[in-house]
This record gives structure tokens, C-alpha cells and sequence, in this order.
């Protein structure tokens, strides 16, 4: 049995190897692809699961009750420490000194140490030239104490098995801390989607399903969008898990489009649980909405809907950016306006302000003056580098993880206040459990019902974490991760700790 985190992984490989080499053995076909055919050779719309596929879609499914099987036992927790993942490790920090602050019972802290199971499979899929390619991908269940797992799909070449068991586990008390019936998972794929043409990201995403598609189910794992999958690449998701299972409207899957059970108010959900947040403390921030200025980092789904709503609001929209460069004007924009130039252009550079309108570098929007500084693109953008010239009074963390823990703990020492992303990102899964009641329910909600539930949500568990950070002397983060594993702390210790064998 492997002992150490590198021989579990390279012992997993090697075992996956062999299933390719034993699948093949047994007469696995490699099929033609072409139009109608997705994927690296399976036949689509496969509903038995049977080993009638080649390709290591069909392999992962094939051996998923063994890989399952074996993972979940490598990471027994009696098992020696794993050697460190870099971005897990640093965001257990966060787990350990709220255990310390609720003298929680051990039990609970070495539950929470690792995930519970993640899968990795190689998605390999035709291009378009009639080459193939593969692409690595992960699924990770963290923890599923208090219901299923809940969690995005990133597709981005950084993506890591590391950034993904750090996202699950950050879903894990997102979930809580928004008091859902959720655990945290995350997925991801390495890959970089302006490289893809339409059909080779369909073919993608479906892959994806296709492999993991044993894994996730509406009672175990639930996915939803993340970085670069937009409901088009959620639809495909939905509409392959459809096909695996046989049922037309698989709830397993949600952020679907309307049209496909999907739910109003997912879109801007993420967006607008961020700005009821905001507004909920604005008054204990001594933020005046007519006078503050907001510098926005990411101009995707969550940027974009957060800069239209804090506009709408009255706050002035000094700086915007994406992945291609940052446009400054002190006189504000109106977003609306910046998307129009960007769907014309590609780019918002160049778009219209209401003054002097500049393009600046992405890491000149972190450090400019503002009021309120909303990172709502990747992780670790303010770190011990640039920390010190980051000017913002409040931080709204709509990305997962923009600020490094080090950042963290010095900025908030100079009084910076940060509404931490387990918290201000919090809508969108809030939605989506929405959405999953409404497909289990076959009855749908209307907006005003949405937006009323998000706000009440949103309102409530900012106003316990504001409170805790209040009476504890915590700061924002520390008091969500208290918050947060109080509850899950609940579902561990009642199934029983070890303090029901002593007879305690
Ligand atoms: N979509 C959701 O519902 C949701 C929910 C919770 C958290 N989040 C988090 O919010 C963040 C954004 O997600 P999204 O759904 O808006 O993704 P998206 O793919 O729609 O948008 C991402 C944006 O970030 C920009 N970007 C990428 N690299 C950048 C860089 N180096 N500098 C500046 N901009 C850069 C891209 O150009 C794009 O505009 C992610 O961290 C995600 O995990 C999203």
C-alpha cells in the first residue's frame, strides 16, 4: 500500500495505465469521430455505461467503483500526513485557527484535513484538424457532512489538483456558512478555452461528464459553472448527463439555461449576493454609495453583474479589467456601456468612461485609489508583493481566494476590512441550491421570489459574521470560518467523536 502522497498519485497512474492496457486487452475499439461524433472515439448517448468504449472516457467510467474504492482508502486519515499542497495547506490554516477559537472537538479538524475522494482522468477528445488531444481533469468531494457535494467546474490552463481540492474545500464552508444543505466538491480541466473552437469545447465538456459522470448525481455531487464555463458549456454538461442516466432533466447539474430548468436570478446570483452583502454593512463601513469609488478586477459573469449592480446603486465605477489589460477613469463608467465596446471589439480596452479614460496594467487597478477594491478574477492577487501598495478601505472577495493568507492577516492589521469570498461569493451557490429545489420540486419560482430568498440569506449570515467579528475580535474571514464550522462541526460530532467511546 502507498504510503506518501507521491506514491499514492504515481501508484494511481499506474493503475490507471493498466486499466487502459486490460481495457484495450478486451477489446475496447477505437472509433471514428467526426460530425455527430464527440469525444475521443466513445459513441455518444451511451446510456447502458457498458465497456462498449474506448478512450479514456470510457476507462474512467469502466474503473470508477475501483479508483473510487482506492482513493477514498489512500486517504484514510490514519494514513502519515501527506507531503504539503502548497494552496490546501495555506487555506487549512484557516480551519485550524477556527478550531483553536471554538475548541472544537479533534475529531472534527482531522475530518476536515483532506477531502474525502477526488478523481482525476485524462479527457481525451478530437480536435478539429482530426488530432487528439488530452486534457487533465479533477473532481473533488471534500466533504459531505451536511448533504451532497456542491461545487463549479473551472476550466483554465493553471487549473491544478491542488487549486481544486483548495476550491472543494472552500465550498465546503461556503455552503455552511450560507446555512445550505451542501458540502463542498470543485472540478477542473487544464486547458485554455480561446484555444478551442466551439466544437472542440463541446466535445470537451461533454468528456467531462462522460467521466465522471459515476461520481456526481444529485444526492452526491452537484455541479455548476466556475472560470470559463458559461451556461452553454453547463447545457452540454446537463444535456451529456441527461444521455448517461436517461433522465431528460438531470438536477445533478445546475446553472442550466431557463429553457433547460435552469433558474431566473443564476446569472447575476454570485454578482448580487456580493452587492446585498456589501450593502448590508456599507452603513457599519461608512460607505456612501454616492461617493464611493469601486476598481473591479475581472469583467466575466461575476465582474460584470457586480459592476451593473454597485452602478445602478450609485457607486462610481472607477476601474475595470479582464484578462487582456485594465481601463482607469476617475470620472467612473457605466458597465453597460464597457460590455457593448467589449462584445463590438473583444477587448475593453478603449471602451468609453465618462472623462479621461486610461489603460492601465492589471496590477495598477489592485493599487489604485478606491474606495472599495473588488477582485473577482483569480486567486492570490494581493500578496506579501504588493500588499503594501494596495490603497482600497474594504475588500469584497468575489473570486475565490484573491488574497493570499499572509495579505490577509497584514491588511486587515492596517484595518482594511475584507468581506471574505466563503462569504461575499457565497449568491451563487445560494441560487443554485434554489435551482436544485425547484427541479426536485417541479415547480418554479419567480424573480422577485429569488431575489427576496438571496437577499435574506445573504442578510442574515452577513449580519452572524459581522456580529462574531464584532463580539470575538475577529476579523471577517477568521469569524466566516468560525461561523461556518460551527455548523459543520454539528453535522461531524452527530454522527458521534470520539468522546462517545470514552463515555464522555
Ligand atoms: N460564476 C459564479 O457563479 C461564481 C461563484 C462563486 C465564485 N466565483 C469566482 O468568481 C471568479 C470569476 O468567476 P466568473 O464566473 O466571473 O468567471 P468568468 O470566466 O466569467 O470571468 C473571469 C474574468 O476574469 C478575467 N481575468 C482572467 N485573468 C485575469 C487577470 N489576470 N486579470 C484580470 N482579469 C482576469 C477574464 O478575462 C474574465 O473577464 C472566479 O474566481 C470564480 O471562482 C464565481
Amino acid at each position: 500500500m502507498p504510503q506518501s502522497f507521491t506514491q499514492v498519485f504515481l501508484h494511481n497512474y499506474k493503475f490507471d495505465a493498466f486499466l487502459c492496457i486490460f481495457a484495450r486487452a478486451m477489446g475496447g475499439k477505437r472509433l471514428k469521430t467526426g460530425a455527430g461524433k464527440i469525444g475521443g472515439g466513445p459513441p455518444r448517448r451511451c446510456r447502458s455505461g457498458k465497456w462498449t468504449q474506448a478512450g479514456f472516457g470510457g476507462i474512467t467510467r469502466f474503473a470508477f467503483p475501483f479508483l473510487a474504492g482506492y482513493r477514498a482508502m489512500t486517504q484514510d486519515t490514519t494514513a502519515p500526513d501527506m507531503p504539503p499542497l502548497p494552496m490546501l495547506d495555506k487555506a487549512r490554516a484557516n480551519l485550524r485557527a477556527a478550531c483553536d477559537r471554538l475548541n472544537i472537538h479533534p475529531d472534527v479538524f482531522e475530518e476536515l484535513k483532506w477531502p474525502r475522494e477526488t478523481l482525476s482522468a485524462s479527457l481525451l477528445i478530437r480536435m478539429d484538424d482530426g488530432s487528439r488531444r488530452a486534457f487533465k481533469a479533477w473532481r473533488c468531494r471534500y466533504n459531505d457532512r451536511r448533504g451532497p457535494t456542491k461545487g463549479g467546474v473551472r476550466f483554465h490552463p493553471n487549473v491544478s489538483l491542488d487549486e481544486v481540492e483548495t476550491l472543494a474545500f472552500w465550498m465546503t464552508f461556503k455552503c455552511a456558512v450560507a446555512n445550505l444543505p451542501f458540502g463542498g466538491g470543485k472540478g477542473g480541466v487544464c486547458v485554455d478555452t480561446k484555444a478551442l473552437s466551439a466544437s472542440e469545447l463541446e466535445r470537451l465538456s461533454r468528456a467531462y461528464i462522460e467521466a465522471f459522470a459515476p461520481f456526481v448525481g444529485p444526492d452526491r455531487d452537484i455541479l455548476a459553472p466556475d472560470m470559463y464555463t458559461n451556461g452553454i458549456v453547463i447545457a452540454w454538461m446537463a444535456d451529456e448527463y441527461s444521455a448517461i442516466t436517461g433522465a431528460p432533466l438531470p438536477n445533478a447539474i445546475t446553472g442550466k439555461p431557463l429553457a433547460f430548468g435552469g433558474t431566473v436570478g443564476r446569472t447575476d446570483a454570485t454578482a448580487r449576493g456580493g452587492f446585498f452583502a456589501l450593502r448590508y454593512l456599507q452603513g457599519s463601513l461608512g460607505l456612501d454609495p454616492n461617493k464611493a469609488t469601486v476598481a473591479i478586477q475581472g469583467f466575466g459573469n461575476v465582474g460584470y453583474h457586480c459592476a451593473k449592480l454597485l452602478h445602478a446603486d450609485g457607486y462610481r465605477i472607477v476601474a475595470l479589467s479582464d484578462s487582456r489589460g485594465a481601463i482607469h477613469d476617475p470620472d467612473g463608467f457605466d458597465p453597460l456601456a464597457v460590455m457593448e465596446h467589449k462584445h463590438k471589439t473583444g477587448t475593453l480596452l478603449g471602451a468609453p468612461g465618462h472623462g479621461q479614460t486610461r489603460e492601465i496594467g492589471n496590477d495598477e487597478l489592485l493599487e489604485l485609489e478606491c474606495d472599495v477594491l473588488v477582485p473577482a478574477a483569480l486567486e492570490r492577487q494581493i500578496t506579501p508583493e504588493n500588499q503594501a501598495r494596495i490603497k482600497a478601505r474594504v475588500i469584497l472577495e468575489m473570486a475565490n481566494g484573491p488574497v493570499s493568507p499572509a495579505a490577509d492577516v497584514w491588511l486587515a492589521e492596517q484595518g482594511t476590512v475584507i468581506i471574505p469570498d466563503i462569504l461575499a461569493n457565497s449568491g451563487g451557490v445560494t441560487v443554485s441550491h434554489l435551482e436544485w429545489v425547484q427541479n426536485r420540486s417541479g415547480f418554479y419560482w419567480d424573480a422577485s421570489r429569488v431575489r427576496d430568498h438571496l437577499r435574506n440569506v445573504m442578510e442574515t449570515e452577513t449580519q452572524a459574521v459581522w456580529t462574531l467579528h464584532n463580539e470575538m475580535g475577529l476579523s471577517m474571514r477568521e469569524a466566516a470560518y468560525v461561523h461556518g464550522l460551527r455548523r459543520i462541526a454539528e453535522a461531524v460530532e452527530a454522527r458521534g467523536t470520539q468522546a462517545y467511546f470514552d463515555g464522555a
